[in-house]
Order: C-alpha cells, then structure tokens, then sequence
C-alpha cells in the first residue's frame, strides 16, 4: 500500500450519504494525493447506482487506489460496487471490520452506513482502511477462488 499522502482516492454516496461523505471529504482531501467524488452532490433523494458504478470502473481501471462508498445502510452501494469483477467492496460500522477488510480481504472499496454512524466514526474507518496493509498468504489464496 502506498502512504497515505501518495493515495489517489474515490468517493461516492446517495442522498443518504452525502453529508457524512462531506465529513470525510473535509477530512481527507488535505490527507490525500487526489480525491475525487462521483456524486451526488446533494440531500436531493438519488440512486446509488449512479454514484457506485463511475466509482467502481475507475478503481478497477486502477486509475483510483482506493474508494469510499457511502449509502444509508451500506447496503445498496456496496453491492453495487461488487458487481464489478475487480472490485471487493467491504460494508463496515466499527473499525475492526475496516482493518480487517484490508488485512484479510483486500478491500479496495470501504462501504459505509451513513445513517448509522457518526462523522467521527466515518473518518476513522476511512483513515484505518487507507493505511492498513493486505496481509497476503492465506488470505490471497482464498481471494483467488471468488471469481467465477
Ligand atoms: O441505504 C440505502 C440502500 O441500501 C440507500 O441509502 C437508500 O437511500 C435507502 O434505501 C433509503 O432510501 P430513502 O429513499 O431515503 O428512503
């Protein structure tokens, strides 16, 4: 994993998102090399499609290291992340499961609950997954046999 401050960063949310993804926007965008947002762009009431396919296809194209997607429950974005053959989006609410979602699995799209967390608990995921290396061995070879 690159430092953080080499790290060029993907965001996107729906309406349900969009203002914890402002919170975490502020936060990173002084942390990061690049950080771009997909949308939306307001509390207007929206699809998450939209939003997480564009996000998903320019981290798998490797044009973005990393993505944060953020929807009400998670739910929604983060299995429209997954429909992407090089994308392993990882829904989480508490920063164990971000660490691990980089150590054990690799993640490259962190999924969040925006309804269900607060700003702060947002941005310490976001910081947790940005800098936790893979861990390798076991955990690729498990990670080999997802495709079908
Ligand atoms: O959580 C979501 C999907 O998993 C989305 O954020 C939706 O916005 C959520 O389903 C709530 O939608 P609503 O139109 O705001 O009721």
């Amino acid at each position: 994993m690159k430092p953080l401050n080499e790290l060029k960063i993907g965001i996107a949310s729906d309406h349900a998102g969009f203002e914890r993804k402002g919170a975490v926007a502020e936060w990173l965008v002084d942390q990061v090399a690049e950080l771009h947002d997909f949308g939306t762009d307001s509390t207007a009431s929206a699809d998450y499609a939209d939003y997480a396919h564009p996000l998903a296809q320019a981290v798998e194209n490797g044009e973005f290291d990393l993505g944060i997607a953020i929807c009400g429950s998670g739910n929604g974005i983060n299995i429209t992340v997954n429909k992407h053959q090089g994308i392993r989006g990882a829904l989480c609410w508490k920063p164990e499961l971000a660490a691990l979602a980089r150590q054990h699995n690799n993640a490259n799209i962190l999924s969040l609950p925006g309804r269900f967390i607060t700003d702060e608990e947002a941005i310490e995921m976001v910081q947790i997954f940005l800098t936790t290396d893979f861990e390798g061995g076991r955990h690729q070879t498990r990670i080999d046999k997802i495709p079908c």
